[in-house]
């Protein structure tokens, strides 16, 4: 087995200068593959998350497919919740579903923590993927503190996070015990992947870009810093959608690449993270074409992988990305189209 140090996502991701410019999609598993549906009929999405073959399979698919540079393990934001015992679902066309939302401090308090044995299957899966990846890194990954609280105080998916802004506002004793808690949780969870093998991790803070920075320094950015921490062993991508005010915030949590998405262009990115970190290295970041313009005929789609490609120069490594996941009716041709444009774009 390799230990993928050429690898062109990992050189980048350490700033340096990779043989091709690296891709991969967030959610490049899944719906968008018919041979993704067809491998799920009759499975559910946790039971699929924690059967090791079935993970192995699913995140091979894209890889297969569409010669990405690197494989995202197949799981989700709440299996290491589900893990230790959390009672939840993820509904089709919803998302996840907590039976019993957090409000009380017993509430936290009975939030039970992760043991590595409760993610078996995940740890067997990262053994199978390693012994058939080759030279294509696998990359963890889990939600972060306050995405996770989002979904548990809502009780599901949420457009305005009300009661999770209301708990941080009202009670911010409570809420730091909370995000204590889910961060426990979380660094668990990738401390177990980073061990099993994976070698560079994403924590997704899908929904941060719903907090001023004031907020999200006081109430999240500590909560976040500490689960990144705990895996400085591997490259850490740190991700979430609308935080063109929160860039340089989340690097300072301890990103090594920052995940951008469509609305910030990459050299902005790279200029504010520049300018708010003058003493630190040269910013790496993440993505950022909108995954909408997978829609936009070929034409289209070319010209904006050739702009992005360009405004990832100002970075010191730039891993070409979606700005936030693949939409599931996307045409998997496009993906595989837009990758190769990726590798040719010089
Ligand atoms: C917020 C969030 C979730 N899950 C995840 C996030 C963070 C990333 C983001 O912002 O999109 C993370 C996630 N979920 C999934 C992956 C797999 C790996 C990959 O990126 O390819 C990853 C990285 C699989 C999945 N997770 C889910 C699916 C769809 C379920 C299915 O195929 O039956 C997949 C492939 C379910 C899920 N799980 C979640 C949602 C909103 C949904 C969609 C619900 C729906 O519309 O049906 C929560």
């Amino acid at each position: 087995m390799s230990d993928n140090t050429t690898a062109p996502l990992l050189v980048a991701a350490r700033g340096g200068v990779p043989s091709r410019t690296p891709v991969w999609f967030m959610r490049q598993a899944g719906r968008s593959l018919p041979e993704y549906r067809e491998l799920r009929k009759g499975t559910a999405m946790l039971d699929a998350c924690l059967d090791p073959e079935m993970v192995c399979e699913i995140t091979l698919q894209p890889v297969r497919r569409h010669d990405v540079d690197g494989a995202i393990l197949f799981s989700d934001i709440v299996v290491p919740l589900k893990a230790a015992g959390v009672d939840l679902d993820i509904v089709p066309g919803t998302g996840p579903v907590v039976a019993k939302p957090i409000v009380t401090r017993g509430d936290v308090d009975a939030l039970p923590l992760l043991e590595e044995h409760q993610v078996q299957p995940v740890v067997d899966a990262i053994g199978l993927l390693n012994a058939e990846l080759g030279d294509v890194p696998l990359i963890g990954f889990a939600g972060a503190p306050f995405t996770l609280a989002s979904y548990l105080v809502e009780g599901g998916p949420s457009k305005h996070h009300e009661r999770t802004k209301a708990l941080m506002h009202a009670d911010p004793e409570l809420w730091h015990a909370l995000l204590d808690r889910i961060a426990d949780i979380t660094a668990e969870f990738l401390r177990v992947q980073v061990a099993a093998g994976v070698k560079a991790v994403q924590l997704f803070d899908s929904w941060a870009g719903a907090l001023s920075e004031r907020d999200y320094r006081e109430f999240v950015l500590p909560h976040s810093a500490r689960v990144l921490a705990t895996v400085d062993s591997v490259p850490r991508i740190h991700f979430g959608v609308g935080t063109g005010e929160l860039l340089p915030a989340m690097r300072e949590a301890g990103a090594d690449v920052v995940g951008v998405d469509w609305r910030t262009p990459l050299d902005v990115a790279v200029r504010r993270l520049r300018e708010a970190a003058p003493e630190l290295p040269p910013p790496v970041v993440q993505g950022n074409l909108d995954p909408a313009l997978l829609f936009a005929g070929e034409t289209a789609l070319r010209r904006e992988v050739d702009r992005i490609v360009a405004e990832g120069r100002a970075a010191a490594g730039h891993i070409f990305n979606l700005g936030h996941g693949v939409l599931p009716d996307t045409d998997p041709d496009m993906i595989t189209k837009a990758v190769e444009w990726v590798h040719r774009a010089r």
